[in-house]
């Protein structure tokens, strides 16, 4: 099948890919020059584990191209899927400027029946708007051609988007024309061999499902979270209640892990605008104005604790952190709750020393060159003259170091750990202090 995709980042770069390697002819559009000249010369923007050799190998076998030519992306696909940013507006709404934009491209430029398929998270009611921006472009040059707006939310998670995408829990596509649900029901296919994923249903309902389950899993951590604070203040380890209550299969062990708060470009912004969608109806989501604020307190919490123990006063202090993206396996520092701790350590005056496997590069372009940064090339080195370690991220090298050789590196023998990577027997054994989220 011919496919366009609008949008060149996480998602449409992924998607784009992913339907190249099932056999399609994919057409990736962006406006961003930078990102499709990179993709044009082999390179691939985005770190995302698998994704590279899967970009290459589509390419080579001539089945996945990139271009910023809008008439041409426009009159390649049957399927123009839009996946574009839908980044929070000012009051926490999805600001829909960019799909918005997209759609007018398309209203444009199509000189045959198109299916627009809206792959970026949107409030419930963006269809009807992709649909008159279409219809007031066709009317604007006075010609008549068919077509339909579908609704086909992702749900792919960075650091594990490939394997996301081609095994999909299920493909929830909102439509409300058959000719457009056929189309759906063929280009999924490959995906939904071996059983049924494909869940079709009404556009607003479709728009709806992806806020709802993002809201959902946002509830659980921030439970979770406020759990933790309680056991801690109770002498109980969340550790063992999150194993206690996720073996009830109707609770589950997903998502169940206490942390700094959750990040990146999804929960956060999300979690707002569905608060902000109900708002407009009429509705207070209750439950979802305390999850967010629950997350905002949680961002803190390595910062309480490390007040807790070396005052507040941290001038001349120097933290080594591991980890800076807002979740292992990516380079993405959207709404990191690691550049909540960097602020607030340095507005202590404190001096950081941190590493990341993959996100340094992208964290020094946000932060910017600051003296009181320095960015290690190992995990070790970034210990070296700091006062304390605290971990913000997951990676897997950080799982098993070894502790004497941080005990004898660190000027206070002390780990703050903001995803309880250890057992806390094992550090305490070497000599460390050691402070996790919800257990003693
Ligand atoms: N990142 C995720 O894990 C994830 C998962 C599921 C859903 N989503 C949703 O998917 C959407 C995209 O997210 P993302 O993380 O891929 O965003 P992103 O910021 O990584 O990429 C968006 C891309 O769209 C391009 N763009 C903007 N306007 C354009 C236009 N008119 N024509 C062509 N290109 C245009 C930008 O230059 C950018 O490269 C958002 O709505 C997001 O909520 C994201
Ligand atoms: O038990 C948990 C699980 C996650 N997190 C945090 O929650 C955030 C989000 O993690 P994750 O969901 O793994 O990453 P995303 O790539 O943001 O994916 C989410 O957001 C995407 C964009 O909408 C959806 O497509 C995915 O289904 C949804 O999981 C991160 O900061 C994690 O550290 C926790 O604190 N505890």
């Amino acid at each position: 099948m011919k496919i366009t995709v609008i949008g060149t980042g996480y998602v449409g770069l992924v998607s784009g890919t992913c339907l190249a390697d099932v056999g399609n002819d994919v057409l990736c559009l962006d406006l961003d020059a930078t990102k499709i000249r990179t993709l044009n010369e082999g390179g691939i923007p985005i770190y995302e584990p698998g994704l590279e050799a899967m970009v290459k190998k589509n390419v080579a076998a001539g089945r996945l191209r990139f271009t910023t030519d809008i008439e041409t992306a426009v009159a390649h696909g049957v399927l123009q899927f839009i996946a574009v940013g839908t980044p929070p507006d000012e009051d926490g709404s999805a600001d829909l400027q960019y799909v918005v934009a997209a759609a007018r491209n398309v209203g444009r430029h199509m000189t045959g029946y198109k299916v627009v398929v809206d792959k970026s998270t949107v409030p419930v009611g963006t269809a009807d708007k992709v649909r008159v921006a279409i219809a007031e472009e066709l009317a604007a040059r006075g010609a008549k051609i068919d077509f339909s707006v579908v609704s086909n939310p992702e749900f792919l998670k960075e650091g594990a988007a490939v394997d996301d995408f081609m095994k999909p829990d299920r493909i929830v596509v909102g439509a409300d024309d058959s000719r457009a649900i056929e189309l759906m029901r063929e280009l999924y296919a490959p995906f939904q061999r071996n059983h049924e994923r494909l869940i079709v249903m009404d556009v607003k309902s479709a728009e709806l499902t992806k806020y709802a389950a993002n809201a959902m899993l946002a509830t659980r951590i921030s439970f979770m979270n406020e759990l933790a604070n309680l056991a801690e203040k109770l002498g109980a380890d969340i550790e063992l209640v999150r194993k206690g209550i996720g073996s009830d299969p109707r609770i589950g062990f997903h998502f169940l892990y206490p942390g700094v708060g959750y990040g990146g470009s999804c929960f956060p912004k999300d979690v707002q605008a569905l608060i902000r969608t109900a708002q407009e109806a009429g509705q207070a989501l209750q439950v979802l104005q305390a999850v967010e604020a629950a997350n905002e307190a949680q961002k803190g919490v390595l910062a309480q604790k490390i007040t807790k123990r070396l005052g507040a006063d941290l001038s001349g202090k120097t933290f080594a952190l591991w980890g800076l993206a807002f979740k292992p396996n990516t380079d993405d520092m959207r709404e990191a709750p690691s550049l909540v701790l960097i602020a607030d350590l340095l507005a202590r005056g404190a001096s950081i020393r941190a590493y990341d496997p993959v996100a340094a590069h992208e964290a020094q372009r946000i932060l910017g060159e600051n003296p009181r940064i320095h960015y290690a090339a190992t995990p070790m080195d970034a210990l070296d003259g700091a006062d304390a370690l605290a971990i913000v991220t997951e990676w897997k090298e950080f799982r098993s170091p070894d502790f004497e050789a941080i005990k004898a590196r660190l000027k206070t023998p002390v780990i703050f750990d903001g995803r309880n990577l250890y057992d806390p027997a094992t550090p305490r054994k070497a000599g460390l202090e050691y402070f996790p989220i919800g257990r003693l």
